[in-house]
């Protein structure tokens, strides 16, 4: 199933978890990933894969990804053969660090790229301009333990290759999608992160847990306020045009075309979110 709008929220299920996958059919995340890579111990790749293939049968009422195990792994040649015949919406792709990574796995369907290897960083640009690739994903657990950085609060080091995430896939008109935040317990510090992503320019978050599906919904979504304060300005826009006008200003703030197709988006995605 396509997705209407870029995913706010995009929740990790392992794949050896029925229990977690039919909870995950009942649940308001944008989109869903079915993990068969780090949420899933060697023993239980198999295992995993005869659930997803079974929870893959039923519809669901959102895209559904399988996240397969990283290339050149024991498990590529099952976990491909599963993404080729599950009838998943896409695959997601660990530790993709070349454009020829995501071509390698070009299998006719939306792929997501993670990136979280610092080539994966360096080369972000080229991953995200091979034709399939439509989301990056930034893989923040990985990325700090290859770059040996501390954890901050602000994720001060890790700002530049987030930064770079973001700038690739919109350069190519990809969706970029932000880390995981890994203590479930911390929904301040959750939504103080989700925050940061869309400031950084992030169109949604990848999520562990349920309990971080409001918060990542309303952070990446529009509000009410939000979306009266778009029209608003759209209809000053439309007031100047209608006198002439080249341009506008809207309490007190300059209005041209780019600001008008920015509210419309925020309108779009408003009506998409609240139907
Ligand atoms: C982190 C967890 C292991 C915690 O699990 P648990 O202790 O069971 O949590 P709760 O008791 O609070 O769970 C309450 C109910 O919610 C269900 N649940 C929990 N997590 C999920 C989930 N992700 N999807 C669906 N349902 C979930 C529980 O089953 C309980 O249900 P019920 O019993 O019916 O009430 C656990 O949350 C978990 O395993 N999370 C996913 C971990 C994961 O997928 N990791 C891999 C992806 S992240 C990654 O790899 C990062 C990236 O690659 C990088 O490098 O950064
Ligand atoms: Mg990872």
């Amino acid at each position: 199933m396509p997705p209407a709008h870029p995913p706010r929220s995009v929740l990790y299920v392992p794949g050896d978890k029925p229990r977690a996958i039919d909870k995950a059919r009942t649940l308001n995340a944008d989109a869903i990933i079915l993990d068969l890579e780090d949420a899933v111990a060697p023993e239980h790749k198999s295992a995993a894969r005869d659930h997803i293939r079974h929870a893959l049968q039923t519809p669901w009422p959102v895209p559904v990804l399988i996240r397969v195990n990283a290339l050149n792994t024991p498990w590529e040649h099952d976990d491909r053969e599963l993404a080729l015949t599950a009838g998943a919406s896409g695959i997601v792709l660990p530790k993709v660090e070349h454009a020829h990574d995501a071509h390698a796995l070009s299998l006719g369907l939306p792929l997501w790229a993670m990136i979280e290897t610092p080539q994966g960083v360096l080369n972000a640009h080229h991953i995200a301009a091979v034709p399939g690739v439509t989301t990056l994903i930034v893989g923040a657990n990985d990325l700090s333990r290859a770059l040996r950085t501390q954890p901050h609060p602000d994720r001060t080091p890790l700002l530049h290759a987030l930064s770079s995430v973001v700038l690739a896939a919109r350069a190519h008109g990809k969706t970029p999608l932000d880390a995981v935040y890994n203590d479930i317990r911390d929904i301040g510090g959750f939504t103080r992160e989700c925050q940061q992503g869309r400031a950084l320019g992030f169109s949604g978050k990848t999520l562990i847990h349920p309990g971080q599906i409001d918060a990542a919904n309303q952070a990446f979504g529009v509000t009410v306020a939000e979306a009266a304060e778009a029209q608003a300005l759209i209809d000053a826009w439309d007031a100047a045009r209608a006198e002439g006008k080249s341009i506008a200003t809207h309490q007190g703030a300059l209005v041209e075309q780019m600001h008008v197709d920015e509210a419309r988006e925020v309108l779009a995605l408003y009506a998409a979110t609240n139907r």
